[in-house]
Parts: C-alpha cells; structure tokens; sequence
C-alpha cells in the first residue's frame, strides 16, 4: 500500500470549491521512495538512497532522464542514471588530502539521505506565489555527518561535521536541483560539488550542444590534455568525457535541429559533457542495456574545476535548473 502525505486530487479539478488542486507526494510501500506529482500531471521521483532523482515525467507520461536497466535501486550501489549528487569530490583525488581515501564520485550518492519535507505552490488567476503562476513542489532532503544513513566510508575517511540540504523543485516546464553543504564544525573543509544528471535522448547522434563555444575543458578521454572548444555546437561521436569551464551562462542540448533542454546553473561553474559509447558502456556492469549510451547524454553542471573551501559556520551552495523547450 501506498502511504499518501497528500491525498491525490484529479489533475484538474480541485476538490475543495474555490481552492485550487494541490501537487501529491507519495512514498513507495517500502518508504525507499518519495514520489510527486503536479495536478498539471507531471512528476518526479526520488530514491533516498543518494537522494537520486531517478524519474522526471512531463505531463504526457514522457520521460525525461535516463536510467539503466541495471541500476541498482536496493541501496548496494550508486544508481546508474537519473541524478546521482557528487559530493565531496568528483572522481577521486589521490593528491587531495582530505578526500584522497574517499570513493569515486564521494559518498552523497551513496548514503541514504532523510526526507525533510515538501513544499507546494498552486496556480490560479490570484494566486502569485509562485514565480510564473505556475504549480510547484519542493522537496527537501537532509545528509549529516550524524545521519543513520551516512555511508561508513564517510566516517572513516572525512572526519568532518556537514550538513547537507539538498532541494528537488518540479514545475510544469522544469527541474531544479540544488544543493546547501554547511560545515558544522570547528575545521575548515574542501570540496566539489556535482549534479550527475543523465539525460535521456531519443539519438545521441542527432544531438548538439550548444553553449560551449570558446570554454576551456579538461579531456579526460585525452590524458586529461587542457583544450579549448573551438567547434561548435558539440557533437557526440565517440566516448566523451569532458570538464567544461563554460563562458555562457546556459548549456542548451537540441535533438534534429530542435531545442529540447536548456540547462542553466547558480554558482556552478563547470559543466562535465559523459557520454561513455560503445567500449566503456561495455565495460560497466550496471549500464544496461549496452547500446543505451544511444540513449543517453550526460551534462553534469558543478563546482569541480578547483576546491571549494568552506569555512566553520560557513556554506557553499550550488543549483542547476533543465528547462524543456
Ligand atoms: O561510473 P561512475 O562512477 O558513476 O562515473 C561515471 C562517469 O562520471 C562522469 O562524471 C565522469 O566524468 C566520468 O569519468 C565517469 O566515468
């Protein structure tokens, strides 16, 4: 059975005279999940093993992140695909003191996080709550150095004291994602910070990305060489796996000459293009199935370029907004 926080309305009626539909929020049966959905219909989906969003529909039922057949959803391993959280290092950092002992992409991804609760706007001609008169809901996840869930592998290799806020906000027509990462204690701590978002697709030969004309980026298909992208827009025709330093403000991916997400940032500098193609889908366990790399792109907005540091008492805060277009 399905626990209901909300009790769901019909998408368009209100079932209070004079009030408007509101959005519900449902938790799965085996509470792993908290699932909400607009009463313009559409909805997203977050697992609290990583707090990884790993369902985002439009109002016709489409969806719009890639998730592999073979993720793993029973908190044994960092889901493959949606929007696993990167924290507090991107990758690993054999060279960086603090997170040199840490696991590929941190341990965000791989804690269960709580559930702090949810938010909603409604849309109605008098209604200005929400920015454009539009349905909203925000839902809020916590991640401490005192959580139950915190993975072990952060006990034993960041002795620091954080908090984690970490808000998903569905509109009609977007997706935000952002996150709070306070340090509570008395040490000063460095980190990076990374949406691994995974875009679905429908031919990632059909794709460009647009956004990225004169950025300098690190190529880590190439050794890691610094580059500078001079052709635009970005196409995929090979493994990519790039470290962009964007001079715009917005990334915009197009599908056959088409608009289809435009992905915007706040006080997050880089953006990482992923796309593993054939060999490297191959050599992943949980990408499935292995032509689905035709399927995917990875844009991956974060502050990974250099460390941020945080200072007792203080925050870094970061978000990234998809728009469909
Ligand atoms: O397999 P993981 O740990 O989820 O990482 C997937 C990819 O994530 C990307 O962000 C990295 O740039 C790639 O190097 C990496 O392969």
């Amino acid at each position: 059975m399905v626990e209901r926080v909300n009790k769901p309305k019909p998408p368009t009626l209100s079932s209070t005279p004079g009030l408007p539909p509101q959005a519900t929020v449902t938790f799965s049966d085996d509470n792993s999940r908290v699932v909400a959905e607009l009463p313009t219909g559409e909805s997203v989906e977050v697992l609290l093993y990583g707090a990884t969003v790993i369902s985002w529909k439009d109002a016709s039922g489409n969806e719009k992140l890639w998730l592999s057949d073979a993720a793993k959803l029973d908190g044994s391993k960092a889901v493959r695909g949606g929007i696993p959280v990167v924290f507090p290092v991107f990758g690993t950092a054999p060279t960086h003191p603090q997170t040199k002992d840490l696991p590929q992409h941190g341990f965000a991804r791989t804690s269960r996080w709580e559930f702090l609760g949810k938010s909603t706007s409604e849309s109605t001609a008098d209604n200005n709550t929400s920015a454009n008169n539009e349905p909203t809901v925000k839902l809020d996840f916590g991640l401490s150095s005192g959580s139950p869930g915190l993975d072990p592998l952060a006990h034993a290799h960041w002795p620091f004291r954080f908090n984690l806020i970490y808000s998903v906000t569905l509109n009609p027509s977007s997706l935000t994602t952002s996150i709070v990462a306070t340090n509570d204690g008395a040490e000063p701590f460095e980190c990076q910070v990374l949406m691994h978002t995974y875009l679905r697709v429908n031919d990632i030969t059909a794709i460009e990305i647009h956004g990225l004309s004169n950025a300098s980026y690190t190529d880590k298909v190439d050794a890691g060489a610094a580059k500078t992208q001079t052709t635009t827009p970005l196409t995929i025709t090979g493994e990519t796996d790039r470290v962009y330093a964007p001079v715009e403000e917005a990334v915009t991916v197009a599908e056959q000459g088409r608009p289809k997400y435009r992905v915007t940032r706040d006080n997050l500098s880089n953006v990482v293009v992923w796309n593993p193609w054939t060999d490297k889908a191959q050599s992943i366990a949980d990408f499935e199935p292995k032509d689905g790399f035709k399927k995917m792109l990875c844009v991956e907005p974060g502050a990974v370029g250099s460390w941020q540091a945080v200072e007792a008492g203080d925050a870094f805060e970061g978000a990234q907004t998809i728009t469909l277009l």
